[in-house]
């Protein structure tokens, strides 16, 4: 195998290194996993389109990537600034916001996905 195959292949496997520590330490990983099944179970049980996948796996995409970078940023703050700092509990609340941004968009997409075939179910 090439030099540059085996690299990207050993990058690939760092990241899911790191999607593992997302899911073994942080709680709200856990409950974006738990959501994820969730409403990929839903989209199978109701059966909904390819826009409607686009619009979930964006969704799902962002809370990850959102959660991800905001583990990195609070495990990087307390590496290099064990001590509280004023700055770094700031730099925290901004990444956490980040999370709840992503999380708010991504439950109005799966609101707007959702409702419809749930009324329409119980017409
Ligand atoms: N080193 C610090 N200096 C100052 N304030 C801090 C520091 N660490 C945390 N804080 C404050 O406490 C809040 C919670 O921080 P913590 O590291 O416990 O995150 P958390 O609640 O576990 O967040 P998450 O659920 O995203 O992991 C921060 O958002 C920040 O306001």
């Amino acid at each position: 195998m090439s030099t540059f195959l085996v690299r990207r292949l050993r990058s690939i496997a760092h990241a899911l290194r790191g999607l593992g520590h997302l899911v073994r330490t942080q709680g709200n990983a856990r409950v974006h996993l738990a959501a994820t099944v969730a409403v990929c179970i839903a989209g199978l049980v109701f059966g909904i389109d390819r826009n409607e996948w686009l619009w979930l796996v964006v969704a799902i995409s962002l809370v990850w990537s959102a959660e991800a970078f905001n583990t990195a940023l609070e495990l990087l703050a307390d590496a290099v600034h064990p001590v509280r700092h004023p700055g770094i509990g700031r730099a925290k609340d901004a990444a956490a916001a980040a999370v709840l941004v992503a999380a708010a968009g991504a439950a109005v997409i799966g609101l707007l996905v959702f409702l419809p075939h749930l009324l329409a179910g119980w017409r």
